[in-house]
């Protein structure tokens, strides 16, 4: 069993780091926040982050990062609007960094392996990403995930150091494809929240899944990502996951747009991430720039903005009529 890294004591990195300690694996996680280096290390458990999971002894919490510098590998689990900034705080050691954040980044435009790779030049970069509720994965309850690494042979490699009982990583090398999933499935979940909190009902929740799911092909296609990775677990798997329960973070976002609340408020009430809040303008940007049509993300930028429920979904149903299809 090895040391293994990981970056960030979010709800998501502090699961990651229980499910590999659970296979033997020693862990330590930087954390920013003293408090939660504290309860990590004194009482097992995360209660700003992942209230009521009694954590593995083998998680170190560490406040230093270059303690995390020499694991074997290091899983990266900040926000994506900071991951460059922490990544520049990392001794290169050559160590592969698995990302395991979902997002955009903000100015650049640009994926998190790009940021990653301008950050921490020479670290072989891999993408974790899929239908993965932390408080599940931290319980045990079986998930699967795709692992995506240009090298087809570090994928395989990085599959099997983090592959548990409860934990099954698919492999690919479409690194895009895994990352585009991510970050367009949380934008879609807020706007079925929306659905939910204006009370819609199911049939426009489903249309809203379907026709999100050809907007995020189109968007990942003319950037490169393969159909079949878009229609896998980092895709669709995520994208029907978090668009159907009050679990995530961005639905229940939608949620309260839904009801008539401004995005500011709801946002300056959660210490939690709600990515696609961030992901949704970058998002629309760098459509723009390849050209392609994406209303739903268009939509839940005009919701975050404070525009009117019912006036943004009349725009919708409204659009010229079309052809089926991506
Ligand atoms: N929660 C989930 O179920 C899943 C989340 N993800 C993704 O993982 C990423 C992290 O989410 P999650 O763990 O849920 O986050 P949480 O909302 O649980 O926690 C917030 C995280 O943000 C970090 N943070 C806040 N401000 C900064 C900053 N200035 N610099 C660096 N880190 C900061 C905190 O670090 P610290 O504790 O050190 O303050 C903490 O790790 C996101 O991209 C999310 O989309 C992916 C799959 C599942
Ligand atoms: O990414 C996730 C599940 O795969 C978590 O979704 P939320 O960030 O919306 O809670």
């Amino acid at each position: 069993m090895s040391v293994l890294g990981v970056l960030g004591g979010g709800a998501w990195g502090t699961a990651l780091a229980q499910v590999l300690a659970s296979g033997g694996h020693y862990v330590r996680l930087w954390v920013r926040e003293p408090e939660v280096i504290q309860a990590i290390n004194g009482t097992h458990e995360n209660p700003l982050f992942l209230p009521g999971r009694t954590l593995s002894d083998r998680i170190e919490a560490v406040g230093d990062i270059t303690w995390v510098a020499e694991a074997a590998a290091v899983l990266v689990v900040t926000p994506a609007q900071h991951m460059r900034s922490v990544l520049a705080d990392l001794p290169r050691h050559g160590q592969p960094l698995i990302l395991c954040s979902k997002g955009i980044e903000a100015g650049s435009l640009k994926f998190l392996h790009e940021v990653a790779r301008e950050a921490v030049d020479g670290s072989p970069v891999a993408v974790l990403s899929g239908p993965t509720f932390a408080h599940e994965v931290a319980a045990g309850l079986p998930t699967a995930v795709t692992l995506a690494a240009e090298d087809a042979a570090l994928a395989h490699r990085l599959a099997a150091t983090i592959a548990q009982p409860t934990l099954r990583p698919y492999v690919s090398t479409d690194v895009v494809g895994a990352e585009v999933g991510g970050a367009v499935k949380n934008v879609l979940a807020i706007a079925c929240g929306v659905v939910e909190g204006a009370g819609l009902g199911q049939n426009a929740r489903a249309a809203v899944i379907a026709r999100g799911f050809a907007e995020m092909t189109r968007f990942g296609l003319a950037r490169g990502a393969r159909a079949e990775t878009l229609s896998g677990l980092s895709g669709l798997g995520d994208l029907v996951l978090t668009c159907s329960s009050t679990s995530s973070r961005n639905f229940s976002l939608g949620v309260g747009l839904g009801q008539g609340r401004p995005a500011e408020d709801l946002l300056a009430d959660r210490r939690t991430v709600a990515e696609g809040a961030h992901t949704a303008p970058v998002l629309a940007q760098a459509a723009a720039a390849a050209g392609v049509d994406m209303p739903v993300t268009e939509a839940v930028c005009q919701l975050l903005a404070g525009a009117d429920v019912g006036r943004v979904v009349e725009a919708l149903l409204t659009r010229p009529l079309r052809e089926e299809g991506f």
